[in-house]
C-alpha cells in the first residue's frame, strides 16, 4: 500500500485512519468516513482501485469539482474520467463500461440514470467500490440536503457485493444515522476522525460594511496578495462580492469573481484560472466551494456571518489543505443576524426550519464568542477538548481586557427570568431600556422593578453582555415555534440566587468591542486585522538565495502548468516544492525521494526540474543536495508568537533572541544588555519553555547547539525505555558520562511533541578524507560528544551519525569478507530479491554487508538508479520495495 502511495501519489506516509480504511474496502467492506475538511478522504477511495485493480465509482455533487479531480488525477498517472451531461467525449461511456478507467466521477443524477446494462458490464469488467463523496447531502437534517442523493439506494441492489463508502467532513449523529440507513450501509466500519484543523487559525471581528472599512480591507489585502499562496473572500451576497471585486479592481489587484447570477460558462472560466494560478485573490458567494481542493489557499475570509456552522467549517476548510499554517478570518455585523427567514425560506418542512435555524444560531454564537474557537467548532461536531485554550484563534491570543460585570448581569438575567424566559433577545433589552411599548405595557412589564434601570446603556451593548453570557452558559439560547428565546441557565440561576438588588458576587467577563464603544473598538482591532493575523503564521525560514530560488520553481511549475493544460496544484504541491527548494536535489533519485513527487510527475517533469535546480543553484551560489534535518509530518501549529500569558518575558525574550535573532545559548546568556550574565543552561531552559508553549522552534539548530546527535538521541530513547521519563536522573545514569541533562530534555521534549529525529548533517560539514580509520572517526565522534554542550560553534566532525554508523559496520563486514567464501554481487534483481525479505526495509550498511562481491560506490550507483526507477524507495534511511 505504501509503495502504491508513492508510486501514484507521491506521499511516503498514509495520513491518519487513511491505510485501515483502505484496508477495509480492500477486504470488501462498507465504510462511513467522517473526517475533517482537508484530512485526506479522497485517498481512501483513491487507492484501492490502484491496488485492486477494478474501477472505483465516485459520486460526487458538482461537475467542476469532478473535472478538477480528474485533472489532479490524470497528473498522478492514474486513468479518471467522469461521466455526467458536461462530458463531451462519447467514448468516455464505452471506455468506462469495459473497466478502462481506475476512478471514475459521476453526479448522483447520472448515476440514477445509467441504465442496468452499464453496471452489468462494468461488474464484468471489475468495479472495487462505489463512493458516495459529500455524503452529508442525503440526509435531510444536513446543511447541504441533495435530493438526487436520496435515489443512490437503487444501486445497492443493482451492486450488492460491492463495498460502499459514505465520505463527509460534517456530520451530526443524526446525519450518520442518515447517511447508513440511506445509502443500505451494511455492517459499515465507521471512522470518526478529529474535526480539528491544527494548521489554521481562527479569527472574528465585528465590522461596518462602510467605505473606511472596505479601503483598509483592501489595503491590507495588497499587502499580502504577493506573498505565495492564494485568497479566498467569501460574501454573503452577491453585492458585496461586487462590490469587493470592484475595490479590488480599482486597487489594482487582479481577482476573479464568481456567484450564482453569473453564467455557467463565465463561472467555470473563473473557477479554472483561480485554480490555475491566474489570479489569486477569488471573491465568491458561496455558491463557490464544496469540494475546492486548491491546497494553498492561505487566506479564507468570511465577509459578513455565514449560514450555519457547518457551513462555515466547511467553507474555511478550504483553507491550509496542503498542512502550511493558513488563517480563517471572519467579519461579522448583528444585522447578518437578522437573516435567519432569509435562510429559512428554502425549508419545506417544520424539522427543516429549526434545524436552518439552530445551525445559523450556532453560527451567531460562534461570532460573538469570547472563549476559545476551536473549542467551540469541536465541541460543536460533537468532539471532546481536554483544553479550554487552543492558542491558535483570536480569543486565545489576543490579551482581552475585562470587567466586573456582576451588576448588568444580575439586571438582565433577572429580567430575562422576571418576563418568563420565552422571549428573544430584543423584550428584556426594551425592559431594561424603559420603553413602553404597547407588548410591554400589556404585559404589564413596565411594573417590573428593572424597567429602566439600564437605560444609559445602548440596546447593542446589552445584546453583547446577553452573548457573552450565553457563550459562559448563564443564558441558554433555544429555538421554539419558530423563534429564537432565552432563558436563564442553571449557571444562571445559581448566579441568582447569590445575589440581592444591592450586591453581587463579582462576575468577570470580557469587553466585547461592542461593549468598549466604537473608539476602542478600531484601536483594539489594530485595523481589518488581517496583517495582524498575518503574524501569526509561521512560514518556515528560507534564506533570501533559497527563496529566490523557491519563486523561480514556482513560476517554473507555472510554466510547465500551463504548457500541459493543468494546475500548477495538480503538478506537486507548495509544501514539496518547498522541500525541493531546500534540499536541491541533483540526482533523480534524490528527487523521487521527496515527499509528494510521484513517479508521474518525476518521469514527465523530473530532468527539466533538475537542471532548472542545478542551474539556479549554481547562480545562487546554493549547495546541492543537502538533507531535511528535522522532519515533523504536519505543521504542529500555527503560532510563531507564544500565548505572553503563560510564559514570562524573560522567557519570550530569550527565545526571540534565539530563534529570530539567531543568537546562540552562550551569547544570549552573557548579552552586554544585560546587567550581569546568567547560566547558559537557564538559556536553555527558558528556550525549551518556549517550544513547550507553542512558539516554533529551530530543533535541528538547537540539537546542533546542544551536541545531540541521533545516536545519543538513540542511547536516551533506550534508557528511558528501561527506566521511564519520570525522572531524569535514573535516565542519566544508564547512559555514558558524556550524555548532559540539557541533551536528555531536549529528546525528551521533542518525543513528546511528535518530532522526528532525522540525520542531523550539513553539506558543509564534509568529512575529512584522510585515512584514520574507523577507529579514529569513533574517537572523533565521542569527542565531539564531550564537547561543551553550549559551545556556539559546535560542529560536528562526520558528515552524518548515520555515515558514521555505516562506516563502522562496513569494517565489520570487511572482515567478514576476509573470512567468508561466499560473495554476493548486487544486481537489481539479486538487490529486489533480497529486499523482498524485509518489510521495514534495511539500511546502507546492511545492503554493503550483505552484497559484499560489490563496491560501495557501484552499489550506490545501483540504488539510485532502482529509485529513479520507482523500483524502490527510501523512507528513514531504510530501503525498501516499491
Ligand atoms: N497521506 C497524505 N500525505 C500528504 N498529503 C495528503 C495525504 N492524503 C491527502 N493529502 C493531501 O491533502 C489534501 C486534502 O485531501 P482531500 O482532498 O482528500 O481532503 P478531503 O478530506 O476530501 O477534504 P474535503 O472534505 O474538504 O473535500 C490534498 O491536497 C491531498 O493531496
Amino acid at each position: 500500500m505504501e509503495s502504491t502511495l508513492k508510486k501514484y501519489l507521491g506521499f511516503s506516509h498514509f495520513r491518519p485512519y487513511q491505510k485501515e480504511i483502505v484496508e477495509q474496502i480492500l477486504e470488501g467492506k462498507d465504510c462511513l468516513v467522517v473526517m475533517a475538511t482537508g484530512s485526506g478522504k479522497s485517498l481512501c477511495y483513491q487507492v484501492p482501485p490502484l491496488i485492486a485493480k477494478k474501477t472505483a465509482v465516485v459520486i460526487s455533487p458538482l461537475i467542476s469539482l469532478m473535472q478538477d479531480q480528474v485533472m489532479a488525477l490524470k497528473q498522478r498517472g492514474i486513468r479518471a474520467e467522469y461521466l455526467s451531461s458536461a462530458q463531451t467525449d462519447r467514448s468516455v461511456h464505452s471506455n468506462a463500461e469495459s473497466g478502462r478507467y481506475d476512478i471514475l466521477y459521476m453526479t448522483p443524477e447520472k448515476a440514477c440514470l445509467l441504465e442496468a446494462s452499464f453496471w452489468s458490464r462494468l461488474l464484468d469488467s471489475g468495479i472495487c467500490l462505489l463512493a458516495v463523496d459529500e455524503a452529508h447531502c442525503i440526509s435531510e437534517w444536513g446543511h447541504n440536503f441533495r435530493v438526487e442523493y436520496k435515489q443512490l439506494d437503487r444501486l445497492r441492489d443493482v451492486l450488492s457485493n460491492v463495498p460502499f463508502v459514505g465520505l463527509t467532513a460534517t456530520a451530526t449523529e443524526k446525519v450518520r444515522r442518515d447517511i447508513i440507513n440511506s445509502l443500505k450501509l451494511q455492517f459499515p466500519y465507521v471512522t470518526i476522525g478529529s474535526f480539528d484543523r491544527k494548521n489554521l487559525f481562527y479569527s472574528v471581528k465585528s465590522f461596518d460594511r462602510g467605505n473606511a472599512f472596505l479601503n483598509e480591507f483592501v489595503k491590507e489585502i495588497s499587502t499580502y496578495v504577493d506573498k505565495a499562496g492564494s485568497i479566498l473572500i467569501y460574501c454573503t451576497t452577491v453585492k458585496d462580492v461586487e462590490q469587493i471585486f470592484e475595490s479590488l479592481r480599482e486597487a489594482g489587484i487582479e481577482a476573479g469573481i464568481y456567484h450564482g447570477q453569473m453564467s455557467n460558462k463565465a463561472r467555470e472560466e473563473s473557477h479554472r484560472s483561480f485554480i490555475r494560478d491566474e489570479f489569486y485573490v477569488m471573491v465568491a458567494t458561496i455558491a463557490f466551494g464544496m469540494g475546492i481542493d486548491k491546497p494553498n489557499v492561505r487566506y479564507v475570509i468570511h465577509y459578513g456571518c455565514p449560514k450555519s456552522l457547518e457551513s462555515y467549517y466547511q467553507e474555511s476548510g478550504r483553507c491550509g489543505r496542503d498542512g502550511i499554517p493558513s488563517f480563517c478570518q471572519l467579519y461579522y455585523t448583528r444585522s447578518d443576524f437578522a437573516k435567519a427567514d432569509f435562510y429559512c425560506a428554502d425549508a419545506r418542512t417544520p424539522d427543516q426550519r429549526k434545524a436552518i435555524m439552530e445551525s445559523f444560531m450556532a453560527a451567531q454564537r460562534y461570532c460573538t464568542l469570547s472563549t476559545c474557537r476551536r473549542k467551540f467548532l469541536l465541541e460543536y461536531f460533537g468532539e471532546k477538548c481536554s483544553y479550554d485554550k487552543c492558542g491558535t484563534c483570536d480569543n486565545c491570543t489576543n490579551i482581552k481586557k475585562e470587567s466586573d460585570m456582576a451588576r448588568e448581569a444580575f439586571l438582565l438575567l433577572a429580567c430575562i427570568q422576571a418576563c418568563g424566559g420565552h422571549w428573544g433577545l430584543n423584550l428584556p433589552v426594551d425592559v431594561l431600556r424603559g420603553s413602553r411599548s404597547k407588548k410591554i405595557i400589556d404585559a404589564q412589564f413596565d411594573k417590573l422593578p428593572f424597567h429602566s434601570l439600564g437605560k444609559e446603556l445602548s440596546a447593542n451593548w446589552w445584546k453583547a453582555l446577553a452573548y457573552q453570557l450565553i457563550s459562559h452558559d448563564y443564558l441558554v439560547e433555544t429555538f421554539r415555534d419558530m423563534y429564537k428565546t432565552v432563558r436563564v441557565g442553571p449557571k444562571g440561576m445559581q448566579f441568582l440566587k447569590s445575589c440581592s438588588p444591592d450586591q453581587q458576587p463579582p462576575l468577570y467577563l470580557p469587553l466585547t468591542p461592542e461593549m468598549m464603544g466604537n473608539e476602542v473598538n478600531k484601536d483594539a482591532a489594530g485595523g481589518v486585522g488581517l496583517v495582524n493575523g498575518l503574524s501569526q503564521l509561521e512560514f518556515d525560514g528560507l534564506s533570501q538565495a533559497e527563496d529566490q530560488l523557491y519563486k523561480v520553481l514556482v513560476q517554473e511549475r507555472m510554466k510547465l502548468a500551463r504548457d500541459n493544460g493543468t494546475a500548477p496544484y495538480a503538478l506537486c504541491g507548495d509544501l514539496t516544492l518547498r522541500k525541493i527548494t531546500l534540499t536541491r536535489p541533483s540526482t533523480r533519485a534524490r528527487l523521487a525521494n521527496i515527499d509528494g513527487v510521484n513517479q508521474h510527475f518525476l518521469k514527465t517533469y523530473g530532468d527539466h526540474l533538475l537542471q532548472t535546480i542545478q542551474n539556479l543553484s549554481k547562480e545562487l551560489n546554493l549547495s546541492l543536495d543537502g538533507e531535511l534535518n528535522v522532519e515533523s509530518p504536519m505543521p504542529r501549529t500555527v503560532a510563531t508568537v507564544p500565548n505572553n500569558k503563560k510564559l514570562a518575558p524573560a522567557k519570550f525574550e530569550a527565545w526571540k533572541m534565539w530563534q529570530e535573532n539567531g543568537l546562540t545559548i552562550q551569547q544570549i546568556a552573557n548579552h552586554p544588555a544585560r546587567a550581569a550574565p546568567i547560566k547558559e543552561q537557564t538559556v536553555f531552559e527558558y528556550i525549551l519553555e518556549a517550544g513547550k508553549e507553542g512558539c516554533s522552534i529551530d530543533w535541528a539548530r538547537l540539537c546542533l547547539e546542544i551536541g545531540l546527535t541521533q545516536e545519543i538521541s538513540k542511547n536516551i530513547q533506550d534508557a528511558v525505555l528501561k527506566v521511564g521519563k519520570e525522572k531524569l536522573k535514573p535516565i542519566k545514569n544508564e547512559l555514558p558520562e558524556e550524555v548532559s541533562y540539557s541533551q536528555i530534555k531536549i529528546c525528551l521534549l521533542m518525543q513528546e511533541m511528535g518530532i522526528l529525529m532525522k540525520v542531523i548533517s550539513s553539506s558543509d560539514h564534509k568529512v575529512d578524507e584522510s585515512p584514520y580509520g574507523t577507529t579514529k572517526l569513533s574517537e572523533r565522534y565521542s569527542r565531539s560528544c564531550q564537547m561543551d554542550v553550549t559551545q556556539s560553534n559546535l560542529e560536528p566532525m562526520f558528515d552524518s551519525v548515520d555515515d558514521l554508523i555505516s562506516s563502522t559496520k562496513r569494517q565489520k563486514i570487511d572482515v567478514k569478507v576476509e573470512q567468508s567464501a561466499e560473495v554476493e554481487e548486487a544486481t537489481e534483481s539479486s538487490v529486489l530479491n533480497w529486499l523482498s525479505n524485509f518489510k521495514d526495509g534495511v539500511l546502507l550498511s546492511d545492503l554493503l554487508e550483505h552484497f559484499n562481491g560489490s563496491t560501495e560506490e557501484s552499489l550506490i550507483d545501483l540504488l539510485n538508479n532502482m529509485e529513479g526507477e520507482f523500483l524502490i524507495y527510501k523512507k528513514n534511511n531504510h530501503f525498501k520495495l516499491m
